[in-house]
């Protein structure tokens, strides 16, 4: 079953609770939240304190993705804030195989995130670990970018490796209604969508993303 998960970098700040509640009447299940630390990545969102006050607000599981440099230092923080699965980029920890236990080690799912040059290889080792992989197809940072064609064959192959895992494949940066389609195609099931969901009609535009795959 495919999935939507909106990102909340495109949703309106100033009616944050407004536009959560408009995606949970949609039937959104998973929320995914763009942490970046101004380091990692060119760019600063919010850290554990927003997802914290966020998370009364919300049944969704919250899906963090952290752009952070060194992510151990505030993952159990991220932890307690409330999320459910966290996940942390392979470009980002020196010790990625300790990150991820110490992320499991707080009871929340762990995750990891390769940049767009990143080769799936070097999830080869962790794959018993994790409930997802999150493949960028846009170099991370900002939202609204365009969607890099080639990462529809890493997709593909990646999902080829995790085959045998009870693993996620989610994509995330450029999506819309034409890229859903190949990413599914190429063996996605979680979309994440930021501009593309809040530019307009949320309901319509999940719709279009989902295609054939409507619920
Ligand atoms: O991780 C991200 C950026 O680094 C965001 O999740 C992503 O950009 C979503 O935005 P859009 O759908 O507009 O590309
Ligand atoms: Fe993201």
């Amino acid at each position: 079953m495919i999935k939507i998960a909106p990102s909340i970098l495109g949703a309106d700040f100033g009616n944050l609770e407004r536009e959560i509640k408009e995606l949970e009447e949609l039937n959104i299940e998973i929320l995914h939240l763009d942490m970046m630390d101004g380091n990692f990545v060119p760019n600063i969102t919010f850290g554990p304190d927003q997802i914290k006050n966020l998370r009364p607000k919300s049944k969704m599981i919250f899906d963090v993705h952290m752009m952070v440099q060194d992510p151990d230092r505030f993952i159990p923080r991220i932890a307690e804030a409330g999320a459910d699965i966290i996940t942390i980029h392979q470009e980002a920890t020196t010790h990625l195989h300790r990150s991820i236990q110490l992320i499991k080690s707080t009871g929340v799912k762990a995750g990891v995130v390769l940049n767009p040059a990143t080769p799936p290889e070097t999830l080869q080792y962790i794959l018993e670990d994790i409930h997802m992989v999150l493949l960028m197809t846009v170099n991370p940072g900002y939202g609204g970018q365009k969607f890099i064609p080639v990462m529809t064959e890493k997709i593909a192959k990646t999902r080829e490796m995790i085959s045998s895992y009870p693993i996620d494949l989610q994509v995330d940066g450029g999506i819309n209604d034409v890229t859903a389609k190949q990413c599914i195609e190429a063996g996605a099931n979680i979309l994440v969508a930021g501009s593309y969901v809040f530019n307009g009609d949320k309901k319509e535009n999940i719709r279009k993303l989902l295609g054939e795959n409507e619920r």
